[in-house]
């Protein structure tokens, strides 16, 4: 092995230190040991020997089936964000990705449904981006790894909607354009996001507009429960900014975004 690629490992490594000695709680712990499995640890050391990846990064965020980390990539900052193997929620998405006609012929495996929902993860980003919806650029995916670009700036990602405090013409502004994002999911992209709410939507502090994050479990318009997800999502924003004074009608707004 050579220098260069020891010294990659140590910053993948001391990566790993510092994300897991920020996490204090068991719980936390157990899960940062989980997601640097050997299988992810050679796909990020390989990423690495091929200068998709320079340095890696603190820890953005642990959630329930993956972690996002901060990376510095050749010519821009990433965000890596990493499905664990081990983690134990994956049988919702058996019911999305299991009915999504792209994705029917893989085994009931839970690694295969990991690696297939990292996968569909980057083709729902590309389709928004390339629908004129703001979403991170989509870099690639590699197995339970999905790179895309870091929505931030010095390092700290953008804050979520759900933590930004508005006024409420601020606020009728940014709904006015996620109204349109999800239109033109739904219209050009042809998907609906299916978890979209306050919690996954940053807001670019420069331009007050929203960024569209957390697209794995988003389907397409032959699912099933396509319309059912659009209802939701349009529930939970509708009931988000209701807080600003917006007082749209789910119905009306759910017809508007199918509207021709
Ligand atoms: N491209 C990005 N740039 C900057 N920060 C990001 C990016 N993608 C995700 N994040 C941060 O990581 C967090 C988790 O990302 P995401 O919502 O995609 O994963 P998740 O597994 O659904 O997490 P959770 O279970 O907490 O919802 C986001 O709330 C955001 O703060
Ligand atoms: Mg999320």
């Amino acid at each position: 092995m050579g220098m260069d690629q020891e010294k990659k490992i140590r910053r993948i490594d001391s990566a790993k230190d510092k994300s897991r000695a920020r996490e204090k709680d068991s719980d936390r712990l157990k899960v940062e040991e989980n997601v640097f499995d050997v299988p992810t640890l050679k796909i990020l050391y390989t990423l690495s020997n091929k200068g998709v990846i320079k340095a890696m990064g603190g820890s953005i965020s642990t959630g329930k089936e993956a972690n996002v980390f901060y990376a510095e990539g050749p010519d821009k900052e990433l965000a890596i964000k990493i499905y664990r193997i081990a983690s134990s929620t994956f049988r919702a998405m058996d019911a999305y990705i299991m009915k999504d006609p792209r994705f029917t012929n893989i085994r009931n495996k839970k690694r295969d449904i990991i690696f297939a929902w990292t996968r569909k993860e980057l083709q729902n980003l590309k389709r928004a981006k390339s629908a004129g919806v703001r979403v991170p650029e989509p870099i690639l995916a590699e197995k339970n790894i999905l790179i895309m670009e870091f929505m931030g700036e010095k390092e700290a990602p953008y804050p979520l909607l759900k933590n930004t405090h508005l006024e409420n013409e601020e606020a009728k502004s940014i709904f006015d354009i996620i109204v349109e994002y999800m239109r033109l999911l739904y219209k050009k992209a042809n998907l609906v996001h299916a978890d979209l709410s306050e919690y996954n939507i940053l807001i670019d502090p420069n331009n007050l507009t929203p960024i569209f994050i957390d697209m794995g479990q988003s389907v397409t318009l032959e699912h099933p429960n396509a319309r059912e997800f659009l209802y939701r999502d349009v529930q939970n924003i509708l009931r988000f900014f209701s807080r600003y004074g917006i007082k749209d009608k789910p119905e009306d707004l759910f017809k508007k975004i199918q509207a021709e």
